[in-house]
């Protein structure tokens, strides 16, 4: 079995599907069922052709075997979404139904009801009926309902309807499918930061994760005792030599490692990169080699890798593993990314995790290093930040974790993008690697040396930077900031990024600002930032990213997504309807992590 073929061979959770009816017989249910039933099947399509799973197949859906109109029934179809892995239930309905001897009880899985917009029989006023019930019963759900008034023989899902089932379904599949799955800390904190140090409570209680952890010396005992796949190894070595260029050493002469070192350094990060994968995931070929146990993988979806300093002060940097296993592909071809974070930094890798749940495309890991105003970068450069880089930017950079991806090297209708891997051509993927240099590592942070990947992102693309903190006695919260890949002119860029470490790739980010609260300027953006860290997505997902984080109860304490666009739980309007940032944290507060 190929490594993404096992990668994902325990499947995916399927959205179920549940018409539910009035359940009076002798005339009236027996006029609903087709009209109920034709809304599952419609819902159902509309799922499948526009969701894909991380390995690019479409999402299933399961219906009830037959519409709800009463308590047995829910029970019949809570049975069967049990033995299909439905790990997302969406009720339909044009009609009055018995609210809560129909609901979905299930208190794990994400929940929305699309009640159709009619007057004859009234599905909005079932929905509002149903929806008290889950805000009495403490079972927050999502309420879907047209604005306009469709006839009682309309079939279409109109586009506003279209639009909330999907985001509704998008972010309820992120939160099943990292259901008992695992973050995997190798190694363990990094230079004092504390998104390092894992908090197993937050992975359980509000992600229904798991948390394995493995020493920096398993890397060790895997490289010198050999457990790893060989054949791939020389394939892996073989494509490098082809397709990874060595990019110019800024080390002092006197400092530079040797020629011979240098080679074994390229040996060694290949290696990492096949082990920590192995890791993460598992490999058959490892059994097939005598490693049974090795073959079996800690069922990781996202891990961290310490790096800094134990493991760097000695052997060669992470970067070139995080790099290529956050990227979408590598010697096997094109494939789904993997999360990894740096410096083992579990909150941004948790956001990460998101963002690719969300998108299925690969994450831009970096430290939120320097705010540069339009006044610095004239002083420093004599250049005049121009359009949407006049507020300011942010330098994104970090050794490590930064997908290729992110150069800017895949396009769609001529704009750079970052796509999911199926869309993805072999082109777009070698254009990746021409654009990407692996510069020698800055041996005065990182005495073992090691290859920091040195890129600079295209400008123009739509990004959303978002970050995880964790406040004692409040929990995790979420940050968002929209905004847009910005391009400098190579010699301005090259003067800005000089003061920094120019073997690292950087992304220029332009916030967008909205005038108010923390994006009242890109300064005040910084300024608000909870870490050193944030993981960049591509395209503007700020609206899915709060409707995930309502749905796990996390509150999202600054974001530039307009008011309008933010879908969340019904019962969030009862904390309040004004101030809709304190809404949040009072429901968030009130309903508690989704797995305690
Ligand atoms: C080389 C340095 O230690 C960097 O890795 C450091 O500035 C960070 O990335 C901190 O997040
Ligand atoms: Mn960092």
């Amino acid at each position: 079995m190929s490594i993404e073929k096992h990668r994902f061979a325990s499947g995916f959770p399927k959205i179920g599907i549940r018409p539910t009816i009035d359940g009076r017989r002798r005339g009236v249910r027996e006029s609903l069922e087709e009209q109920t039933m034709n809304m599952a099947k419609a819902t159902a399509a509309l799922i499948s052709e526009n969701l894909r799973y991380p390995n690019g197949e479409p999402v299933e859906c399961v219906i009830a075997d037959t519409t709800i109109g009463g308590v047995a029934e829910a029970a019949a179809c809570a049975d069967k979404f049990a033995k299909e892995n439905v790990g997302v239930s969406i009720t339909v309905t044009p009609c009055w139904c018995y609210g809560t001897e129909t609901m979905d009880m299930d208190p794990s899985i994400p929940k929305a009801v699309w009640g159709f917009n009619g007057t004859e029989r009234p599905g909005a006023v079932y929905l509002a009926a149903v929806l008290s019930g889950y805000a009495q019963k403490g079972l927050p759900a999502f309420g879907i309902y047209g604005e306009q008034v469709q006839d009682a023989t309309d079939t279409s899902v109109p586009d506003d309807v279209k639009g909330k089932i999907i985001s509704f379904a998008r972010a309820g599949l992120a939160v099943s499918y990292m259901r008992g799955k695992a973050y995997l800390s190798m190694g363990s904190v990094s230079m004092g930061i504390a998104g390092s140090i894992v908090d197993d409570s937050f992975f359980q209680e509000y992600l229904g994760m798991r948390n394995e952890y493995i020493d920096m010396s398993e890397f060790v005992r895997r490289i010198n005792e050999g457990i790893y796949d060989d054949q791939e190894f020389e394939k892996a070595m073989a494509w490098v030599k082809e397709n990874c260029i060595e990019g110019s050493d800024i080390n002092d002469p006197a400092i530079q490692q040797s020629r011979e070192k240098k080679d074994e350094n390229w040996e060694t990060v290949v290696k990492m990169t096949q082990i920590a994968r192995d890791l993460m995931i598992g490999n058959p070929r490892l059994a097939e080699l005598g490693f049974e146990e090795e073959a079996m993988g800690h069922h990781a979806v996202v891990s961290g890798f310490q790096g800094q300093r134990q493991w760097t002060d000695h052997f060669p940097n992470g970067d070139f593993m995080e790099a290529m296993l956050n990227s979408s592909f590598d010697w096997n071809g094109i494939r789904a990314p993997y999360m990894v974070a740096t410096e083992n930094d579990s909150l941004n890798g948790a956001v990460m995790l998101f963002g690719n749940l969300l998108t299925n495309t690969a994450q831009i890991f970096a430290d939120v290093r320097t705010y540069w105003g339009a006044e610095s970068v004239k002083r420093v450069t004599g250049y005049e930040l121009p359009g949407a880089a006049a507020n300011g930017i942010l330098h994104l950079i970090n050794s490590g974790s930064a997908t290729l991806d992110g150069t800017g090297e895949q396009s769609r209708d001529g704009e750079p993008v970052m796509k999911p891997h199926w869309e993805i051509t072999q082109e777009e993927a070698d254009k990746c690697l021409e654009a990407t240099s692996w510069r020698p590592a800055n041996v005065g942070y990182f005495r073992g040396g090691g290859y920091s990947s040195d890129y600079l992102s295209k400008g123009g693309m739509p990004m959303t930077m978002s970050r995880l903190n964790i406040v004692k006695g409040l929990g995790p919260v979420l940050q968002i900031a929209e905004g847009y890949s910005v391009e400098l002119p190579q010699e301005v860029h090259d003067v800005l990024d000089d003061r920094t470490d120019p073997t690292w790739p950087t992304t220029w980010f332009a916030p967008i600002v909205t005038g108010e609260g923390a994006f009242t300027s890109v300064y005040d953006v910084m300024n608000n930032w909870g870490a050193n860290h944030g993981s960049i997505s591509y395209g503007h997902i700020g609206a899915d990213l709060i409707t995930l984080a309502s749905m796990l109860r996390i509150p999202v304490s600054m974001h530039n997504v307009a008011d309008e666009k933010i879908f969340r739980p019904r019962a969030w309007s009862l904390f309040g309807t004004e101030q809709l940032e304190a809404a949040d944290f009072r429901a968030c507060t009130n309903f508690g992590p989704l797995y305690k």
